[in-house]
C-alpha cells in the first residue's frame, strides 16, 4: 500500500513530538513533510530561558538535529512560511510559492509573543521572547547596552529578567498588577517572590501601564499612562502569547482563541488536525508543554488508526526557572465560597504553603520557598483523592513514609515525571534497565528527563533508586570540606546567582570556613575566571605557590626558570642570553627539559625578577595549570619522512594557547609523520602529519598513569587543527573539574560525547568564540611583575 502524505505546518515542540509519537506507532504509514518558518531544526523552546541565563548553550538545546529528519525520511523546509491552505484541492502553499499536497494536514503553528500595540513598539531594541533569534538579539544587546526593561511579571518576564541580570544588565520589570505571577500565585506568595527577586538585584515598577515606547530609531525609554517615565536601552515584552491561527481561519476552519478540535485533535475537516498551543480543546488553549505532549500522543493514536479514548484535557502545574525562587502552583489559587484553604506561612524562613480544598478534594496548591511537597500534593489533586481523613497538618507536610521514593513507587508507568520533556516513569525505567544507567546524569543524557528546568530531579532520582533497589551511585561529593556542592552545582550557582568574587561565593553559598581552604581557593579562582572571563580579577593569593611566583620552587628553596621556546625551536640570540644570564647569576644547573626547552635551575628568589628582566623571554609556564609545551619534530623542513610542516604548526599552537588557565596542565605535540617522534599519541592534544593532512589525538597522558590518546579525526589544514584545538581546550576548560587532566576528563565525559561535540560545527564555533574572549585578558606574567612594584616586592627577601 502506498504511503499517505502527511504535511505538518510548524516545526516546534508539540508538532515534532507528535511526529515522534506517530513514527513510534507506525513508521511506514506516512510520507512526511514539515514546514517551519524558523531557520533551525526543532529545539527546546523552554530551555531558551536557560540559554539566556547562561546555563546552557544554543547548540545544546537542539532536540532533533538535521540528521534526525534525514534518518526518518522527513522532508524539512525551514525558513519557509506556509501562507495558504487549500482544503478543496488538499495542498498547502508557502511564501516561496512551493505547493505540497497532503492526505492529512497537521497544524502545529504554536503561538507568537504578544507585542503591546503602543506607539514605539517597532523601535529597534524592542522584542518579544519566543525564539532563538529573540534570545540572540537580547544577548547581543547586553554586550553593548546597560539597561533593560521587561514588561510583564509573569513566568516568561521573570525568567527573561533573570537572564538579563546574569548578562550584567540593570533590569526593571514593569507589571500591570499588584502581584507578580498573579495567574499562578496569590498575594502572600507573590510578595515573597518579589522580595527574593529584589534581593537578586531585580527592580519592579508595579501596577504600571505602558503608554508609549520612546525613542527615535532605537528605544530610549518607556512612558507610562500615569505620565511617569523610565529610561532603557532594551524592552522585552512578556505580556502573554497569541496562538497562530490566521492560516486556519483563512482556510475556513473554526477558530476561537485557538483552532477548535475534538477529542482526537481533529478539526471539523477530518483531514486536518491541530496540536499544541494553536489548538483549542473544550474551550482550553494550553501554554505549557506537558498537555501539548499528551495531545500529541492521542493524535498519533488516532491518525495511525489505533484505538484511543481521546484527549480529555490536562491539569497544569507551573514552576519558575529562576534559581533561588522555588515555587509551585497548580489548579485554583484563590479561595471562594465553596473552597476552604489550609495555609502555613513562615515569614522568617520565607516559606508559604496553601492548599485549597473543595468537597474533600484538593483543587489548588500554591507553594513558595519549600516545594518538597509539590509532587505528593499534585498527585492527590490529579487523582481527586478524598482527603477528609487527613488533618490539615498532614495535608501540608508529608509523613515519614511519603517521601518522593514512595510516591514514585506508587506511580503508574504512564505518569509523567518530567513535564518539560514529557518523560514518563515507564520511559525512565525502561532506559535504566536497557542501558544499565546508574546516575541521574546518565538518565538525563539518555531520556532528557531533568534536562530543562531541573525541578523534576528528585523524582528522577526516586525512579532511579526505586528501579535499582537503592543502588544509586553517589554523584555529588563537595569540592572540598567547606561545601557540599559538587563542581557542577558550584559552577551553576556561580552562573545563576551572578557571583563574581570568591568571597561572595563563600558567603552566599554558605561555605563552612569563611576563608575557604587550600583545596577550594585555587579551584574557585579557576572557576570564576573561566565563567566570567571579562570581569573576574584573578586572585593571585589564591593560586598555588608556583603559579604565584611564576617559577617552580625546588627542594632546596631555590627556583627554576624555564622560558618559552615555541615549538622547541630556539636561535642564537636566545642561546646567548641564556648563557649570559647563567654566568651572571651563577646558575648551578642548565638542563634540557622534557618539553624541548632549556631550564635554569637553582635561582634565588630575590634574583627571579632580574633574571627574567635580563632574559627578555616569555615565561614557559612550566609550573602552571595551563598549556605547558608543544613539542615538535623537525618535520618536512628537514626530515626525509616528514609529510607536514610540524614546527610551524607547533609554534602556532603554542602561541595560541600559552597562558590560558585550564583545569590542569595541558601538553601538546606535533609529529610530521606516523613515526611520531614527539610521542603525539600520549599528549593531551596530539597531532600526527599524514599524506593528506593531520590526524588529531586527544586525552593522552605520558605521566603517572600512562594513557594512550584516542584518534578524534583527520583534518586537512593547519587552520582546522587550530580551530579544533581551541574547541577542545575550551570545552575542557568549561566542563573539567579543577585538577582533572584531560585523560580522566575524556573518560568521564565519554569519548563519543567529546567527539560528537568536536564534530558539531555550531558548537565548535561557539567554543572558539568563547575561547577568544577568554584568552584576550592574559598578559605576559613577567612583564606584569616587572612593571608593577607591588608584585615585584613579592620577591624581596625580608629576613635572613
Ligand atoms: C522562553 C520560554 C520558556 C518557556 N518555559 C516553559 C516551561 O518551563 N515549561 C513549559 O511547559 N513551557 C514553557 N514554555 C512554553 C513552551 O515552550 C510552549 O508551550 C511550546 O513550545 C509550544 O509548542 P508548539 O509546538 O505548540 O509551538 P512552538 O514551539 O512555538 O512551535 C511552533 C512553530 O511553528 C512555526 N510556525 C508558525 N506559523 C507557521 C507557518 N505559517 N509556517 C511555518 N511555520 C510556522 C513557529 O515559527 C514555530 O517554530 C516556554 C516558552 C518560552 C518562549
Ligand atoms: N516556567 C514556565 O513554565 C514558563 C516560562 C516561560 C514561559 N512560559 C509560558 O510561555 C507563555 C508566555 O508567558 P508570559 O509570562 O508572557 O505569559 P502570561 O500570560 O503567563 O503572563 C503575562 C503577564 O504579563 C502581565 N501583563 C499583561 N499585560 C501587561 C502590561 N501591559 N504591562 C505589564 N504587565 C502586563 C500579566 O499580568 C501577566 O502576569 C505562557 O504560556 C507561559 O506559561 C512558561
Ligand atoms: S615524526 Fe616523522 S617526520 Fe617527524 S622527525 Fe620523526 S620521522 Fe621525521
Ligand atoms: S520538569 Fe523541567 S526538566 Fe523535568
Amino acid at each position: 500500500m502506498s504511503k499517505q502524505r502527511l504535511v505538518m505546518i510548524g516545526n516546534g515542540m508539540a508538532g515534532i513530538r507528535c511526529i515522534e509519537e506517530i513514527l513510534k506507532r507506525n513508521p511506514e504509514k506516512f510520507e512526511i513533510t514539515v514546514f517551519g518558518d524558523e531557520p533551525y531544526p526543532n529545539y527546546n523552546r523552554i530551555a531558551l530561558s536557560n540559554v539566556l541565563q547562561g546555563k546552557t548553550t544554543q547548540a545544546e538545546i537542539v532536540m532533533n538535529d538535521w540528521s534526525w529528519y534525514e534518518e526518518n525520511n522527513i522532508t524539512l523546509y525551514t525558513n519557509e512560511k506556509v501562507t495558504h491552505i487549500d482544503r478543496e484541492a488538499k495542498f498547502v502553499r508557502t511564501e516561496n510559492h512551493r505547493t505540497v499536497e497532503y492526505d492529512k494536514l497537521l497544524i502545529a503553528t504554536g503561538s507568537s509573543a504578544f507585542i503591546l500595540p503602543v506607539p514605539g513598539h517597532a523601535l529597534l531594541g524592542v522584542t518579544g521572547f519566543r525564539t532563538i533569534d529573540d534570545c540572540n538579539m537580547m544577548m547581543e544587546t547586553a554586550k553593548e547596552y546597560k539597561k533593560a526593561v521587561v514588561i510583564g511579571g509573569g513566568l516568561l518576564g521573570l525568567e527573561a529578567a533573570r537572564g538579563l541580570l546574569n548578562m550584567g544588565m540593570e533590569v526593571e520589570v514593569v507589571h500591570l498588577m499588584s502581584n507578580l505571577m498573579e495567574q499562578q500565585l496569590d498575594a502572600p506568595a507573590g510578595a515573597l517572590l518579589k522580595r527574593d527577586l529584589e534581593a537578586q538585584g531585580m527592580r519592579f515598577l508595579m501596577e504600571q501601564q505602558t503608554g508609549e515606547i520612546i525613542g527615535e530609531n532605537r528605544v530610549q525609554g518607556i512612558r507610562f499612562k500615569d505620565g511617569s517615565e523610565t529610561a532603557c536601552d532594551l524592552v522585552v515584552m512578556a505580556v502573554g502569547i497569541r496562538p497562530n491561527v490566521l492560516l486556519a481561519k483563512e482556510a475556513g476552519l473554526e477558530v476561537n482563541r485557538g483552532i477548535v478540535v475534538n477529542d482526537f485533535m481533529q478539526t471539523a475537516d477530518l483531514s486536518i488536525y491541530a496540536v499544541g498551543e494553536c489548538a483549542e480543546h473544550n474551550g482550553n488553549v494550553y501554554g505549557l508543554v506537558a498537555p501539548l505532549y499528551e495531545q500529541g500522543a492521542v493524535l498519533a493514536e488516532h491518525i495511525c488508526d489505533l484505538a484511543t479514548e481521546g484527549y480529555t484535557g490536562s491539569l497544569l502545574s507551573t514552576q519558575l526557572k529562576v534559581s533561588g525562587c522555588d515555587l509551585f502552583s497548580a489548579g485554583q489559587i484563590h479561595e471562594d465560597e465553596a473552597t476552604k484553604a489550609i495555609t502555613a506561612h513562615d515569614g522568617v524562613a520565607g516559606t508559604y504553603k496553601k492548599v485549597l480544598i473543595r468537597d474533600n478534594k484538593i483543587v489548588g496548591i500554591v507553594l513558595y520557598g519549600d516545594v518538597s511537597d509539590s509532587n505528593r500534593l499534585f498527585r492527590l489533586l490529579k487523582q481527586k483523592a478524598d482527603v477528609s481523613e487527613y488533618t490539615p497538618a498532614s495535608i501540608l507536610h508529608k509523613g515519614a513514609d511519603e517521601g518522593d521514593e514512595n510516591l514514585v513507587a506508587s506511580m503508574g508507568p504512564e505518569e509523567t515525571i518530567c513535564g518539560c520533556n514529557g518523560v514518563t516513569k515507564g520511559a525512565i525505567v525502561q532506559a535504566i534497565l536497557e542501558q544499565d544507567l546508574k546516575t541521574f546524569e546518565e538518565v538525563k543524557t539518555c531520556t532528557k528527563a531533568g534536562g530543562s528546568c531541573g525541578k523534576c530531579k528528585p523524582l528522577v532520582v526516586g525512579v532511579l533508586e526505586h528501579t535499582l533497589g537503592g543502588a544509586i551511585q553517589e554523584e555529588t561529593a563537595g569540592i572540598c570540606e567547606c561545601t557540599t556542592l559538587s563542581r557542577d552545582e558550584l559552577t551553576e550557582e556561580i552562573r545563576t546567582k551572578g557571583l563574581k568574587t570568591a568571597k561572595e561565593v563563600r558567603y552566599v553559598l554558605g561555605w563552612k570556613h569563611e576563608e575557604g581552604c587550600v583545596k577550594c581557593r585555587p579551584a574557585l579562582n579557576y572557576y570564576l575566571g573561566m565563567i566570567w572571563p571579562e570581569e573576574y580579577a584573578d586572585e593571585k593569593q589564591s593560586r598555588l605557590v608556583n603559579e604565584r611566583m611564576h617559577a617552580n620552587i625546588q627542594k632546596d628553596g631555590t627556583y627554576s626558570v624555564i622560558p618559552r621556546m615555541y615549538g622547541g625551536v630556539t636561535d642564537v640570540q636566545q642561546l646567548k642570553k641564556l648563557v649570559e644570564v647563567a654566568e651572571k647569576y651563577e646558575v648551578p644547573l642548565i638542563k634540557l627539559t622534557g618539553g624541548q626547552r632549556i631550564g635554569l635551575y637553582g635561582i634565588k628568589k630575590k634574583d627571579l625578577p632580574s633574571v627574567w628582566e635580563d632574559l627578555e623571554m616569555p615565561s614557559g609556564y612550566a609550573y602552571g595549570k595551563t598549556l605547558r609545551t608543544v613539542k615538535t619534530c623537525v618535520g618536512a623542513a628537514f626530515c626525509r619522512f616528514g609529510t607536514q610542516d610540524s614546527m610551524s604548526l607547533g609554534i602556532a599552537l603554542e602561541k595560541k594557547f600559552e597562558r590560558i588557565d585550564t583545569p590542569h596542565k595541558v601538553k601538546m605535540g606535533v609529529s610530521a609523520c606516523p613515526r611520531s617522534c614527539v610521542e603525539s599519541g600520549v599528549k593531551d592534544f596530539g597531532v600526527i602529519g599524514v599524506e593528506n593532512g593531520f590526524q588529531i589525538y586527544i586525552g593522552g597522558n605520558g605521566g603517572t598513569e600512562v594513557k594512550e590518546a584516542q584518534l578524534l579525526c583527520t583534518v586537512k589544514t593547519d587552520e582546522e587543527v587550530l580551530r579544533l584545538a581551541a574547541a577542545f581546550v575550551q570545552y575542557y576548560r568549561e566542563t573539567g573539574v579543577y585538577l582533572e587532566r584531560t585523560a580522566p576528563w575524556v573518560e568521564r565525559m565519554g569519548f563519543e560525547h567529546v567527539k560528537e561535540t568536536m564534530m558539531d560545527e555550531v558548537k565548535v564555533n561557539e567554543l572558539n568564540e568563547r575561547f577568544e574572549t577568554a584568552i584576550a585578558k592574559y598578559r605576559e606574567p613577567w612583564e606584569e611583575v616587572l612593571q608593577t612594584p607591588q608584585l615585584r616586592a613579592m620577591y624581596e627577601v625580608k629576613h635572613v
